[in-house]
C-alpha cells in the first residue's frame, strides 16, 4: 500500500501563530501515534492531510496522489473522524448512516444496506442502531463517527483525539475498533493521552509548538531512555530546588503524595532509584525536558 509523505509542511495563522514548522514525516499502513500536548499543532497537521486547509509551504504525497492540489482523488480515500465531531441527535444511527453513505456515492440500495449493516456491527452499533443519536453516550457516538468514516472503504483514515472524555470501558471498545481497521489502512491517532499510541501504535511521533521532536516505533522511543529515568517521593516545598538542579520530567501523585521522575545519564544518588521507562518517561523528557 501506499505511504503517506509530508515534507516540510509549515502553517502560521493570519494572527501570527506558527502552527507547524517544516513538518516532516513519513508514514505507512497500520496505526500511527501523533502525540501532543493541547496546541502543538496535531489538529493543523490532520486538518491539512485531510483536504481541509492549505499549508504555506511544503509537500504531502499519498504514494503518487498530490494530497494538496488533487483534493477530489483524495477525499475517495480519505475517512476523517474530527476533534468535534457533531451528529444529529434526531435520526437513528442506522437512518443517518444510510444517508451518509448516499453522500459517498453508495447509490445501489442493496449494496447500501449491506455496507451499513457490517460497519454497524463492527463498531459494535448494531443492536442500537434504531436509536437516535441523541440518545448516545460519548463512546457510542465516537464508534458511530468511526463508522461514518469507514464509509467507501478508505485507505488513510484520520482520527483526532478520539478517546478524550471517554470512560476505560467504551475507550477500550474503541480502541479495539480502531485496531481491526488499521490492519489495512493507514490510521493516523492524534491524541495527547500516551496510553493511546502505547496500546494502539506501531510508529509514532511526537509534536510540540509545531515541531516534530521524535519518530519511530514506541519501543525505539523507550530504548533511548531506559536506564536513565530515576524517581523519588519528595515533599511538596522541595519540588522547586530539585528542578534546579535536575532534569525534572513529570510530577505525579503516588497515593497522595508528590512523586518525580528525572532523567539522568548516571545515578543522582540523593535517595532517587532507577524506574524501567514507560512511553510516558520518554514524551515528558521531550516535552517538558531540555532534550
Ligand atoms: N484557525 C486558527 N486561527 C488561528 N490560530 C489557530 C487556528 N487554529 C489553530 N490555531 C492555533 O494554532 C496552534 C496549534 O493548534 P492546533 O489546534 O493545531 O493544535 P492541537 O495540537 O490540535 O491542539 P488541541 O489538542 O488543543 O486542538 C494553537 O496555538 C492554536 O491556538
Amino acid at each position: 500500500m501506499n505511504n503517506l509523505s509530508i515534507t516540510n509542511v509549515s502553517k502560521t495563522y493570519s494572527n501570527g501563530v506558527r502552527a507547524l514548522k517544516n513538518v516532516s514525516l513519513e508514514i505507512s499502513a497500520g496505526m500511527f501515534g501523533l502525540l501532543g500536548p493541547n496546541g502543538a499543532g496535531k489538529s493543523s497537521l490532520m486538518r491539512t492531510i485531510a483536504t481541509l486547509q492549505e499549508p504555506d509551504g511544503g509537500s504531502v504525497k499519498l504514494g503518487e496522489l498530490d494530497v494538496l492540489t488533487q483534493k477530489q482523488e483524495v477525499r475517495k480515500m480519505l475517512g476523517y473522524l474530527p476533534q468535534e465531531f457533531g451528529v444529529y441527535p434526531k435520526i437513528s444511527a442506522e437512518v443517518l448512516l444510510d444517508h451518509l453513505a448516499v453522500l459517498k456515492g453508495l447509490t445501489n440500495a442493496g449494496e447500501r444496506r449491506e455496507v451499513v449493516k457490517a460497519l454497524l456491527h463492527k463498531t459494535n452499533l448494531y443492536e442500537a442502531r434504531k436509536k437516535n443519536l441523541g440518545g448516545y453516550s460519548g463512546g457510542m457516538k465516537q464508534r458511530f463517527g468511526i463508522a461514518q468514516a469507514l464509509l467507501a472503504n478508505p485507505k488513510l483514515i484520520i482520527v483526532d483525539e478520539p478517546t478524550a472524555g471517554l470512560d476505560p470501558a467504551e475507550r477500550n471498545r474503541f480502541h479495539n475498533v480502531l485496531c481491526e481497521v488499521g490492519e489495512n489502512a493507514i490510521v493516523i491517532l492524534s491524541t495527547h493521552i500516551v496510553e493511546d499510541v502505547k496500546e494502539l501504535c506501531t510508529q509514532m511521533a511526537i509534536i510540540n509548538k509545531g515541531e516534530v521532536l521524535l519518530t519511530g516505533s514506541p519501543q525505539e522511543a523507550i530504548k533511548e531512555v531506559q536506564g536513565k529515568i530515576y524517581r523519588k517521593i519528595i515533599y511538596k516545598s522541595e519540588l522547586d530546588a530539585y528542578k534546579k538542579e535536575h532534569e525534572v520530567i513529570s510530577e505525579r501523585l503516588l497515593q497522595g503524595k508528590p512523586v518525580i521522575h528525572i532523567y539522568s545519564e548516571g545515578d543522582p544518588g540523593q535517595g532517587f532509584e532507577p524506574v524501567e521507562a514507560e512511553l510516558s518517561d520518554v514524551y515528558f523528557s521531550r516535552i517538558f525536558g531540555d532534550r
